[in-house]
């Protein structure tokens, strides 16, 4: 990939706009920049994140997930996602493994995964170990990706524990690096799609909202899209050069009783001449301690608190679901295996918490 030139983004498709956030502001504790995070945070649930400084670790990513996917599948195959008692789902995942709807036609991504208590133990072992490629790019990109990522969704978490008002500092120990997590670093490829009929998109990767608490996503081309709510339509996030795509997860919005939004999203063929390549993307998940016990931080937060003091009972029940972090992504993971797939109730029991019906 490097040295390709991609083709553009095409003009004529219309996009869902992301606030646009500064990080370096972020980290100058700027109140309107602040604002404008809180804004995308408790709206959408999805923004742009620019001057983060990991391009170089990013592009390494790119670089890592290529050399791994160019290994013959067998090798790949020995270091398979499953199989390993971890709170994640770390090394390599292959295609067609998940549903992308509850007909449980297949996905068509694959990825390699990389724990983040391995990075950080590196070349001590936590859950496993991992491809040759991904071993040689340890060191150099993949430690440094993981301590500049973690950092940054930190920091983010600390700017939502303050606008929370949540008390001694319960949101970012529920993401500490010390306990062992589900959180990874990945390099995820869909293969490229130049002949579909248009409208007709095969899903790449399923309508879901992500496990965790934050993600801090990398494209270069497009087929990313949202499902705002109240809509009824798939809208394309436009890829935009050195600007990161973060997103709330599922465990943020239950722990902070909702204020926080997990957004459906979903991935498609990339549109227009871009459907030509290969699409890689990189990215970053932050999860909770794989013991967390789920719930709404209601006793450290009046703000949350009262949040959850306005539902109905039922509605209230889904902030306290009685589960823990590592328990909540098994069960969802679990659900969308093909393999394990009894009927459309399977594809139920795998939804997360802004799961709407009408989505595919
Ligand atoms: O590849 C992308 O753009 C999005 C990936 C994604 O949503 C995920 O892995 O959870
Ligand atoms: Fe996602």
């Amino acid at each position: 990939m490097p040295g390709i030139q991609l083709p553009p983004f095409p003009d004529d498709i219309s996009t869902h706009p992301l606030l646009i956030v500064d990080y370096e502001l972020i980290k100058a504790s700027d109140a309107q920049e602040i604002d404008k995070l809180w804004k995308a945070a408790t709206g959408l649930g999805f923004w742009y994140l620019k001057n983060h400084g990991t391009d170089r670790e990013v592009d390494n990513m790119f670089e890592m997930g290529e050399e791994t996917m160019k290994l013959p599948q067998d090798e790949r195959l020995k270091f398979y996602h499953k199989g390993i008692k971890s709170p994640g789902s770390f090394g390599y995942k292959t295609a067609g493994e998940y549903m992308t709807d509850q007909d449980g036609t297949p996905d068509t991504i694959d990825y390699i995964s990389i724990a983040k208590d391995d990075a950080l133990a590196y070349p001590g072992v936590i859950h496993r170990t991992y491809p040759v490629t991904v071993n040689a790019h340890m060191e150099s990109t993949i430690i440094p990706f993981v301590r500049k990522s973690f950092e940054i969704n930190n920091t983010i978490l600390s700017v939502f524990e303050e606008k929370l008002g949540i008390v001694g500092g319960a949101l970012l120990k529920c993401h500490s690096a010390e306990d062992l997590s589900g959180s990874d670093a990945r390099c995820i490829r869909a293969p490229a799609e130049p002949n579909r009929e248009f409208g007709k998109d095969k899903v790449a990767l399923s309508a879901h909202t992500d496990l965790g608490s934050l993600s801090f996503l990398h494209n270069r081309l497009g087929g990313l899209q949202v499902l705002p709510p109240g809509s009824t339509g798939w809208q394309y996030v436009r890829p935009i050069p050195g600007h990161a795509i973060c997103n709330i997860g599922d465990t943020l919005t239950i722990l902070t009783g909702g204020i926080l939004h997990s957004n459906m999203h979903r991935v498609i063929p990339p549109p227009g001449a871009q459907g030509a390549y290969t699409r890689w993307s990189v990215v970053y998940f932050t999860r909770p301690g794989k013991d967390v016990r789920l719930r709404a931080l209601a006793e450290e937060s009046a703000m949350i608190k009262d949040n959850i003091g306005r539902m109905s009972p039922k509605d209230r029940a889904k902030y306290d679901p009685n589960t823990t972090a590592g328990e909540w992504s098994a069960r969802r993971i679990k659900f969308l295996s093909t393999k394990n797939r009894t009927g459309p109730e399977s594809w139920h029991a795998s939804r997360g918490m802004e799961y709407r019906p009408d989505a595919v």
